[in-house]
């Protein structure tokens, strides 16, 4: 397997895994993980998720799971949108988890809805079991990206779908300048003022600036079996959504 920049970028040190860094970031950060998440992207964070999501609903998929599902915003999405027969999150993250968990129970989703601590790098899902499989903002996170992207392919089912959202790089002047002030400067200094945890907000933008963009991406989406794949950037590159079949 193919090593990737990202899968070095850690959240603390260099002595614990990458997963296990990421598990304990996220539980730190969650209390504020939604709050902050709307303030930095300035609430546009949504129009990307219904923008992929669009996408996944004309595919009509039953059965789904959300992979890096945080605080279930995804899921919570899909059911508003097209209301697939039943979605499945999964996460790394208890913390992120317990907060998906509250939403679901408010809006009385549970027998829709349900979620599990598990490390997407070695799911407990059969084979073939599912007709998409989603991913938003978790990718830059995988201690393996390829092991990652072939549990995927693995649990879904032939013909199915993966989309994955993910941060980007613009590349042409004057948004790649400012998107590198506003990533390295402006975004750190906000997790230091609303978190307990400032190195989070250090390791986002690099990791962003690490994870396989574009055609990158796509070569790895093709490495694990996937076909038909394409990318759309959204907002000046900021974002960029991946789409790939089984
Ligand atoms: C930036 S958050 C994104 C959450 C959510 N998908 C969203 O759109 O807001 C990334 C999430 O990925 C999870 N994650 C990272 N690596 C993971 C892995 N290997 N397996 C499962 N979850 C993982 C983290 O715990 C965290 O909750």
């Amino acid at each position: 397997m193919d090593k990737y920049k990202a899968e070095s970028i850690l959240p603390y040190n260099k002595k614990e895994s990458k997963s296990s860094q990421v598990r304990q970031m996220f539980d730190t950060i969650a209390p504020t993980y939604d709050m902050l998440n709307r303030m930095m992207t300035f609430g546009i964070d949504k129009q990307w998720r219904r923008a992929a999501m669009k996408r996944l609903a004309a595919y009509r998929p039953k059965t789904i799971l959300d992979i890096a599902t945080g605080t279930g915003d995804l899921p919570l999405l899909m059911e508003k949108m097209f209301s697939p027969e039943s979605i499945t999150g999964i996460d790394l993250s208890e913390g992120m988890l317990n907060i998906a968990r509250k939403k679901i129970d408010e809006y009385h989703l549970n027998d829709k809805i349900k979620f599990f601590c598990e490390n997407c790098l070695s799911l407990s899902f059969a084979d073939n079991t599912f007709d998409a499989i989603t991913v938003s903002f978790g990718v830059r996170n995988f201690e393996h990206l390829e092991k990652g992207y072939s549990e995927m392919y693995r649990v879904l089912k032939p013909g199915g779908t993966l989309v994955v959202i993910e941060f980007s790089t613009p590349e042409h002047f004057p948004f790649k300048q400012l998107y590198r002030l506003y990533t390295f400067h402006i975004i750190p200094l906000m997790g230091k003022l609303f978190t307990k945890d400032s190195q989070a907000y250090t390791y986002l933008p690099r990791s962003i600036a690490a994870v396989p963009q574009g055609e990158e991406m796509l070569k790895i989406f093709h490495k694990a079996g996937f076909s038909k794949t394409y990318c759309k950037k959204l907002t000046f590159g900021i974002c960029s959504i991946y789409i790939g079949e089984k």
